[in-house]
């Protein structure tokens, strides 16, 4: 089905520019087109006026934004258990009294709308749950740690990069040590082994020597919290890319320490040591956003991305007359239904949901040769490769618009295939296995190395989850459309897709497994306003397709 979109086509007269003369516009365009007309008879341009569209540079909404972070997760450690006794009138030693302590609290990690950059945390490094508390006499357990909830943005890939799990540890370590377990029971006699003991909390009333002879008991095995079944397994590696409805366990906290009553036995009625809470998990993740924006604009530098991200949403991207005044991505949020008539779609989110606004991404400009780390590089492109709509801007006022285009498409098709290159290298580990002793050997004998390619070997390891960039739909905003003389280079670009829709002419980045739709291509003035309803028109077309 083609998207539901008005076209601005068949409105020719007389400029080029069909959106200066629709209905709606028309009274409010008449100043424009009176200094339109002033600026093609003189070569003098008048400075626009400064407004919300045409700020200064200073006048900004300072962002801080990160899409990287390296932070350290530590689940709560346990509480000590407690040592204690009854103590009444007329009772001069009671029983063992008490309390467990309290187990730690746990590392969730929670995807949510409201997050739109990972700077907090990559400000923190390090995030601990609460420890567990203490138990206390009376039979009193302690507290549990308060658990953390670590929010990221929508579209947070999460790897782990090393952890530490003491009860895992333990368990390998009695593992190996096992076997001497019974030599150093049967040396003399009892254990306790050198890892027990140091778990012990003992009465502070006790002798030297009763620590010395003190008869532990064998504790328990797999003093691991019920809820660590239900953690994430290890090693991390999630793709948040939706928002969810409840946190994700990352990491239990550990188990607090058994109170003295544990321990009561026939021999030992009231026993003078209780144990130490477990340590807790710490896990080390790396973090990295990808922007989940609905539309990405692609551009060249100082082409107007961030004005028309202005004109289009409430975002105060900074602008500039300079190239790369935008250096850090920015989002903004279009409304679609302002309450004041029906809403723009009628299309509903994959959660049943009415529509009611879109995203737009505006990364840093491209430049040619950008792959090859000119200007700011390509790595903002991921940002926009999850997009699921790619708006191209093009100024119509700088050079041909044609190259302009394909320049772009370059730098985005080569983007992909450096990126599909990486992940196969990942992915496919290579064994070079040779069965000669050595180079010689192989010289002499005249055969060829055996390459074994082991793994998976798809042409794009970015399928099928992720559409290559050339399966999204696209367009192409011809901005700067208020400058003079820029009727012509704008005709020629709409004249290319034309060609380009019918087949007569290349893709512009050269594939031929490319969106089958028809391409359009819309004149705007960003810095007035003009035109940038067709885009919000256009854009929920291709949304809701
Ligand atoms: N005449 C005219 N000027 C415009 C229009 N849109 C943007 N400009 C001007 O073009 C210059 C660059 O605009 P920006 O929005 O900062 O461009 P950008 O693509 O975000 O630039 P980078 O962030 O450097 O990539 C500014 O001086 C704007 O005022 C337009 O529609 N008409
Ligand atoms: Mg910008």
């Amino acid at each position: 089905m083609p998207p539901r979109c008005p076209t601005p086509q068949g409105t020719l007269t007389p400029f080029l520019y069909p959106f200066f003369f629709s209905q709606t516009t028309k009274a409010s365009f008449r100043p424009l087109l009176s200094a339109i007309r002033k600026q093609n008879n003189s070569t003098h341009i008048e400075p626009l006026p400064e407004s919300h569209l045409n700020p200064p540079p200073s006048d900004y909404g300072r962002t801080i934004f990160s899409d990287r972070a390296t932070v350290t997760l530590v689940a709560g450690s346990g509480g000590h258990g407690c040592i204690s006794f009854l103590r009444e009138k007329y009772i001069s030693a009671g029983p063992a009294n008490g309390g467990d302590g309290g187990s730690g609290g746990n590392v969730y990690i929670q995807a949510v709308r409201g997050e739109t950059s990972l700077h907090k945390l990559a400000r923190r490094n390090i995030l601990k749950a609460g420890r567990g508390k203490n138990g206390k006499g009376k039979t009193k357990g302690g507290e549990r740690g308060d658990d953390i909830v670590v929010q990221v943005p929508v579209g947070t890939v999460v790897r782990e990069i090393s952890r530490v799990d003491p009860v895992a540890d333990e368990e390998a370590r009695r593992r190996v040590e096992g076997g001497k377990e019974d030599a150093v029971e049967g040396a003399d006699g009892k254990g306790p082994w050198k890892w027990d003991r140091e778990k012990w909390l003992l009465y502070p009333a006790v002798t030297p020597e009763d620590i010395a002879t003190a008869d532990f008991p064998k504790l328990p095995r797999g003093r691991r919290s019920p809820l660590a079944m239900a953690q994430v397994k290890g090693p991390v590696a999630l793709d948040l890319s939706r928002p969810m409805d409840r946190p994700l366990l990352l990491a239990a906290g550990a188990v607090g320490g058994l109170g003295n009553p544990h321990f009561v036995s026939k021999t030992v009625p009231r026993p003078k040591y209780a144990t130490k809470g477990e340590e807790a998990v710490r896990i080390t993740l790396e973090l990295e956003l990808k922007l989940l924006a609905d539309v990405g604009l692609v551009g060249l530098p100082n082409a107007g991305k961030s004005t028309l991200l202005r004109a289009m949403s409430n975002s105060r991207a900074r602008v500039g007359n300079w190239a790369f005044t935008t250096l850090q991505p920015n989002i903004g949020t279009v409304v679609l239904d302002n309450n004041k008539g029906r809403p723009l779609s009628q299309a509903s989110l994959e959660n049943g949901e009415p529509r009611t606004n879109f995203t737009i991404a505006d990364i840093p400009g491209l430049v040619e040769d950008a792959h090859l780390d000119r200007g700011l590089g390509i790595s903002f492109l991921r940002h926009v490769e999850r997009a699921r709509v790619l708006a191209f801007v093009v100024d119509l006022g700088k050079g041909d618009a044609i190259s302009a285009l394909k320049g772009l498409w370059k730098e985005v098709s080569e983007y992909e295939r450096m990126k599909i290159e990486e992940e196969k290298e990942l992915i496919e580990p290579i064994v070079h296995w040779s069965p000669f002793t050595s180079v010689e050997d192989a010289l002499t004998n005249r055969q060829e190395t055996i390459i074994i390619n082991s793994g998976p070997t798809v042409e794009n390891p970015l399928a099928p989850e992720l559409p290559s960039i050339a399966d999204k739909p696209w367009f192409v905003v011809a901005t700067k459309a208020d400058l003079p003389d820029t009727q012509e280079n704008y005709q020629n670009l709409k004249q290319y897709l034309e060609r380009v829709n019918a087949g007569d002419e290349p893709h512009p980045n050269g594939q031929t497994n490319v969106w089958p739709k028809r391409v359009e291509v819309i004149p705007v003035s960003a810095i007035n306003g003009h035109g940038v309803e067709k885009i919000t028109e256009w854009i929920v077309g291709l949304l809701d397709a």
